[in-house]
């Protein structure tokens, strides 16, 4: 197949996965991805993330629906599928003896047309501990050595499963820009975080799975505008909420009051904003504290786990 970035690399439909006890992990779900895009999978604990994961990476086989990996069943045709895909596990499971270079050519001994191990281990800015054995390396060096083992193919397509689970701040940051950096060399992505903002600072599109189902796909500002914005602010002493010009013409949705405190939430944020500093400059009011955002991935995540558990949740779905 010609690479084009139009391409889907990755298409799922109608995907199921039930395990030995008859329980439905995967409940039938669709999504795609494109050459070149990361795409984050998202979801509460135990939501099927994993799960799904191991169907694309052809570790096991779907209940029903259907998986396409550059084209190909990874299931049934993993050795079509294998070679072009890296694959990076929630725990690596090394021999805990050897040294990051040993893992890393054993490794590559099992990849073919596998990169220099230097040149990953310098990628994933482990190569001053190439002479040190895995057992002697921190949680998240040892997280990184994950990554590294999933470059040596030069994969174009690359699952990562919680790729920066334990580490710091700053390998975090280093990781998103090697991720950045392989996707705009057109590398497609696919991973699975529970770090929100990772999803929100990395993602070109994301789905938030829960109970099996997807609940939303989209880009993350798509997703976030399924979400009320808000704005919060203090009334000075002597006024109160009935003192606002009525709530409704100003698009608010509902509100709350703590002391002296006011929360609004509106999917009209720029009109509610505006009439409401109109109220406050004609009154002679000053807001205090004012504070007006958009909702963040993590509002929506949260809007959309409790949604769901309360109902049937109705899929939102944007143009992919
Ligand atoms: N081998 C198994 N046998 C039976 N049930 C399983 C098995 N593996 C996972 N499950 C169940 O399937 C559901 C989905 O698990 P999965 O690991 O895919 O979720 P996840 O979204 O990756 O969760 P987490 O964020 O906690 O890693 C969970 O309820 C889990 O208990």
């Amino acid at each position: 197949m010609e690479a084009n970035e139009h391409e889907h690399v990755i298409e799922v439909t109608g995907l199921r996965r039930v395990y030995g006890g008859g329980f439905e992990a995967v409940r039938g779900i669709d999504f795609s991805v494109r050459r070149g895009e990361i795409f984050a999978l998202l979801g509460t604990n135990g939501a099927g993330k994993t799960s799904t994961v191991e169907l694309l990476e052809g570790l096991a086989a779907p209940a029903g629906g259907q998986v396409r990996v550059l084209g190909h069943d990874p299931y049934t045709e993993r050795a079509a599928v294998r070679p072009r895909t890296g694959v990076m596990l929630q725990e690596g499971g090394f021999p805990s003896e050897l040294t990051v270079a040993e893992t890393a050519r054993m490794w590559a001994g099992c990849v073919s047309g596998a990169r220099p191990e230097g040149e990953v281990l310098a990628l994933v800015g482990l190569e001053a501990k190439a002479g040190v054995r895995v057992k002697q390396l921190s949680g998240g060096q040892r997280r990184r050595l994950d990554l590294a083992l999933a470059l040596l193919g030069d994969p174009e397509v690359l699952f990562l499963d919680e790729p920066t689970t334990g580490l710091d701040a700053e390998g975090r940051h280093d990781t998103w820009d090697l991720v950045s950096a392989l996707r705009d060399r057109g590398t497609t992505v696919l991973l699975t975080t529970h770090y929100l903002e990772e999803a929100e600072n990395l993602s070109d599109r994301l789905a938030i799975m829960h109970e099996g189902r997807i609940a939303v796909t989209g880009t993350p500002a798509e997703v976030t505008a399924s979400e009320p914005s808000r704005i919060t602010f203090e009334l000075p002493d002597g006024y109160f909420v009935g003192d606002l010009p009525p709530l409704a013409a100003l698009g608010v949705s509902d509100h709350t009051v703590d002391g002296r405190t006011v929360r609004l939430r509106t999917r009209e944020l720029q009109r509610a904003a505006t009439r409401l500093l109109m109220w406050a400059r004609e009154t002679g009011v000053e807001l205090r504290r004012l504070d007006v955002r958009s909702a963040s991935l993590e509002e929506a995540f949260l809007g959309i786990a409790k949604d769901a558990s309360a109902a049937t949740a109705t899929k939102k779905e944007y143009a992919a």
